[in-house]
């Protein structure tokens, strides 16, 4: 069986290069690349097929084909959109363009797949406009949908056209109710997503919540990588960059205090700045912790960030801000992490200090790193919106704590809860690690993928014949109408 990843997205190398010191470089491409592994582990011909960069800043995404080291997975990358480095929001009107480059790089080479995952609103839509022409079946993994980013942003009247300009969600929402429509099957991390992601108003034309099309497989966290303490010299590494952090950013009389660690991709929706600022107001909070930001590719934010993207220069200003008017010099580090390697590294040697990991997002679909620190052994305190609510809580069992991501209070108390208390600090160190072998490995994925698309080519294609609008294989402009139903729709929801 061949199957193809369409991930127009980011991009893939075997130095997972970019992750997360880019906004399109996250726990999707993470999914897709352990995904693909575990599925070709289990004899499966896997592609995944991204785009042709050849772009100065871009250098690792110049060749048409790469393999990963010690695995038969292929990276293609088709040419579309010009060979410069585009961000997934400008994606859009080149698709097509990445459509036809699949289909002939298929046809000369050998041949069509008997089936295609398509990964976020981006590879959706292409599986769909691939599936109108070829008739080849598809998946749909949201990873992530743009009704809970626009809710999240607080969109609403005055800014739509703000954030519109910049994030075009308009043609997200449009792309993505075209690749739930036509797409034979839905994969979901949780039924969470399933019934509150995909329940959103916005989506309620083309998706029934309790359609047999959804599959919900949660992702895995990779073991060999995140795994409790371990005897190697990348620890060795860390753990003298980690001292010297802490020699330059934290106070004399405060070495000794163990860290609350928070590291995922400077985007607003993770939002840091609460998290930031709950240390600034609850005094509970700073007598028991340091605070420790992990960001990719700054050694010394302190001094200077000025490589990073505008977009996320703006949420690092906010952040130094609120360090300064709540006078959090010398309580709060910043380390920079260049690879899941180190991370994890990061991660052991703040849970042997009796630290923990949080994440505030507004709002987080699944979240990747909240179970990757667990398999670390640190214990999680993590917002409750999303995919969380359900990693964290399974009937009366907890494996870690929940917090609402807007209140400062409860994010203090639930943290201090943890540090204060050495028992129950070693119990969610025990729960996490029992939760993540128990449920999350990408060998389970690859398998809860592999049977949904037997399943498919054996009864056949469940998708719709849903037609594609004109814009996305170039033939007309967005058009300003679809624009306003999607303002008057969201707005009303
Ligand atoms: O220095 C670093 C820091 C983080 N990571 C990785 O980046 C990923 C972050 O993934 P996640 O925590 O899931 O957040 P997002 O990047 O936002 O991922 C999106 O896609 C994921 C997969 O579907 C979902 O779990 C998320 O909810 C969704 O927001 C993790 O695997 C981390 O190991 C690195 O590789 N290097
Ligand atoms: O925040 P957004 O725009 O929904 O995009 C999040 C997506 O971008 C990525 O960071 C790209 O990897 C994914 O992890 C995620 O699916």
């Amino acid at each position: 069986m061949k199957v193809l990843f369409l991930n127009p997205q980011g991009n893939f190398d075997d130095k997972d290069s970019h992750w997360t010191q880019h906004p399109d470089f996250g726990g999707q491409l993470v999914y897709v690349k352990e995904t693909a592994l575990a599925m070709a582990k289990k004899g499966v011909k896997v592609d995944i097929v991204t785009r042709l960069i050849e772009d100065e800043g871009w250098k690792e995404f110049a060749d048409e084909i790469e393999h990963y080291q010690g695995s038969d997975v292929r990276i293609v990358r088709i040419p579309f959109g010009g060979k410069k480095f585009l961000r997934k929001e400008l994606l859009w009107p080149h698709l097509y363009e990445y459509v036809k480059g699949i289909q002939s790089f298929y046809k000369k080479a050998q041949g069509y797949p008997d089936f295609i995952t398509s990964h976020y609103g981006d590879g959706g839509l292409a599986a769909a406009m691939f599936r109108e022409e070829k008739k080849v079946p598809y998946s749909f993994t949201a990873h992530s949908l743009g009704a809970q980013k626009m809710q999240k942003l607080r969109i609403n009247k005055e800014n739509f056209q703000y954030y519109e300009e910049r994030l075009h969600f308009s043609k997200r929402i449009t792309a993505e109710k075209i690749a739930m429509a036509n797409a034979s099957t839905y994969i979901v991390s949780t039924r969470q997503e399933q019934i509150e992601q995909y329940g959103h108003p916005l989506y309620q034309d083309v998706v029934h919540i309790h359609s047999s099309k959804f599959k919900v497989v949660p992702p895995g966290v990779n073991t060999k990588i995140f795994q409790p303490k371990t005897e190697n010299q990348q620890e060795d590494a860390v753990k003298e960059r980690l001292k010297k952090v802490i020699q330059r950013d934290i106070a004399e009389e405060r070495k000794k205090l163990p860290f609350v660690i928070a590291s995922s991709r400077l985007d607003k929706k993770k939002n840091h700045l609460t998290l930031v600022n709950a240390f600034g107001k609850k005094i509970n909070l700073r007598k028991k912790a340091n605070l420790l930001i992990v960001i990719g590719g700054v050694e010394n934010p302190y001094h200077d960030y000025s490589k990073l993207k505008e977009e996320e220069q703006k949420i690092l200003d906010e952040i130094m801000n609120s360090i300064k008017i709540n006078q959090l010099k010398g309580k709060v580090a910043f380390i920079s992490l260049n690879n899941q390697k180190e991370l994890a590294a990061c991660y052991r040697q703040v849970a042997e200090k009796g630290g923990l990991f949080s994440l505030t997002a507004l709002f987080e679909p699944f979240g990747l790193a909240p179970i990757e620190a667990m398999a670390c052994g640190l214990p999680v305190v993590v917002t409750k919106n999303g995919g969380p609510l359900e990693v964290l809580k399974e009937g009366d069992t907890s494996y870690g704590l929940l917090v609402d991501p807007e209140d400062e209070e409860d994010i203090a108390e639930k943290i201090t809860a943890v540090l204060s208390n050495k028992e129950r600090w070693q119990y969610y160190q025990k729960q996490g690690i029992l939760r993540v072998r128990e449920k999350y490995t990408w060998e389970r994925t690859a398998e809860g993928y592999i049977a949904s698309i037997e399943e498919i080519l054996k009864t056949g294609d469940k998708g719709e014949n849903r037609g594609i609008p004109s814009y996305y294989k170039g033939y007309s402009h967005f058009l300003e109408k679809d624009v306003q139903q999607m303002k008057e729709a969201y707005l009303s929801t």
